[in-house]
């Protein structure tokens, strides 16, 4: 299942499992009371029907409270009760009213299963309904009549309508929520939810195809005199700038997130510590040359980075940020403008085993 609509699944669940629940109780009680009405006045086969769904109602109340498999669950519920609301319809003794509950049916599939199988079980069964309806009725002049018939159309087609406009615009709203969530206000960039989302997902990718995955935590040095001398606007545009020169960078499968302040950090797929490093110092030097203007006057950036590898520094995001920080405290100890990261690294970078007795 593709990522957005698993996540719009997930977004979804705690509305769709108080809907199911509030079902399963009018359908326990409707099951109840209809049961006993149709059993006295000899309808068998519908109250034995009936107080069967409501026995198999109450179990589904139990199953549903904390279940992970929320969709089946309402599918088990879903299915034979159209079914059994089919049954009900092509009963003899079943009145014409009857066929009223079948304008349920759009309101409840669509906000129990969204809109795409919301709609597919609406039309199906609205159609099977239909169907019943014109044999059991074709002799009846009046409910045969244009009008009438016009009229149950229209209605239908209005409810399918509405519940699926519904539907798409509930998903929109609860996807934009999510995304400013997940995105930093200043740069555009993802903020720390949003790199946690990705690197648990890029984890799980890496470890399924054996691959590396790196991260990075950026750092812009002496920010604060940034902020004093040009002030707190320019301080916000060096951000954006920075983040920008970053960005270019980076291939479109990493992510680049502004972790907070003016740190940064940056999750490399299928990127061995050695690459990263590599990574990293493009990064600083790109910055340290990148020309930022703010009223004709120079502001010089730099960045200190540490870098830490999945397997390797920890297999948790919390352990590789840790690593990564140390590392990026460690640069910031030695002098700023530097890549710190695993013993083994480029030319350019100080192992940490070597300039580790500098800081104790
Ligand atoms: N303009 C701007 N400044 C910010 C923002 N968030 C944090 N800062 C500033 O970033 C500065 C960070 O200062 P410090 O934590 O002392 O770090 P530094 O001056 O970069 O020094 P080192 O990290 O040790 O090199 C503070 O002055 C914060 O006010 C922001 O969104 N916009």
């Amino acid at each position: 299942m593709d990522t957005q609509l698993e996540t719009l699944h997930q977004l979804a669940r705690p509305h769709r499992r108080a809907v199911l629940v509030v079902l399963l109780w009018i359908t326990i009680a409707g099951g109840i009371f209809f049961g006993s009405l149709n059993f006295y006045r000899g309808a068998y086969p519908i109250a034995v029907t009936e107080f069967l769904m409501t026995g198999y109602s109450g179990y589904l109340l139990y199953a549903v409270r904390h279940t992970r498999l929320l969709e089946r669950w309402i599918l088990a519920y879903l299915l034979p009760f159209l079914v059994a609301m089919m049954i009900a319809l092509w009963t003899p003794q079943a009145s014409a009213t009857v066929f009223g509950w079948v304008l349920l049916i759009p309101l409840v599939s669509h906000l129990l299963l969204g809109r795409r199988l919301g709609l597919l079980i609406s039309l199906v069964f609205m159609a099977i309904a239909a169907v019943i309806f014109l044999l059991r009725n074709h002799h009846d002049p009046e409910l045969m009549d244009i009008r009438s018939i016009a009229n149950m159309v229209v209605l239908s087609i209005c409810l399918i309508a509405f519940s699926h406009a519904y539907e798409i615009s509930r998903e929109r709203s609860e996807l934009q929520l999510l995304q400013a969530a997940r995105t930093d206000f200043l740069t555009g960039l993802a903020n720390r939810a949003g790199l946690t989302v990705f690197f648990h997902r890029e984890q799980k990718r890496a470890l399924r195809e054996q691959q590396p995955l790196a991260l990075l935590v950026i750092d812009l040095d002496y920010f604060k005199r940034v902020n004093d001398q040009f002030g707190h606007e320019a301080g916000d545009r060096a951000l954006v700038h920075a983040a920008e020169l970053m960005q270019r960078r980076l291939r479109s499968t990493d992510l680049l997130a502004r972790l907070g302040g003016e740190e940064f950090g940056a999750v490399l797929v299928n990127t061995t510590s050695t690459t990263a490093t590599e990574v990293a110092e493009e990064l600083r030097l790109a910055v340290a040359a990148g020309k930022l203007v703010h009223e004709s006057q120079p502001i010089a950036l730099t960045m200190s980075i540490g870098v830490a590898q999945l397997g390797v520094d920890g297999d948790n995001l919390q352990a590789l940020l840790s690593a990564a920080d140390e590392r990026l405290y460690l640069a910031k100890d030695l002098g700023r403008n530097r890549v710190i990261s695993a013993p083994q690294t480029g030319p350019d970078t100080v192992p940490v085993w070597q300039a580790r007795p500098s800081i104790f």
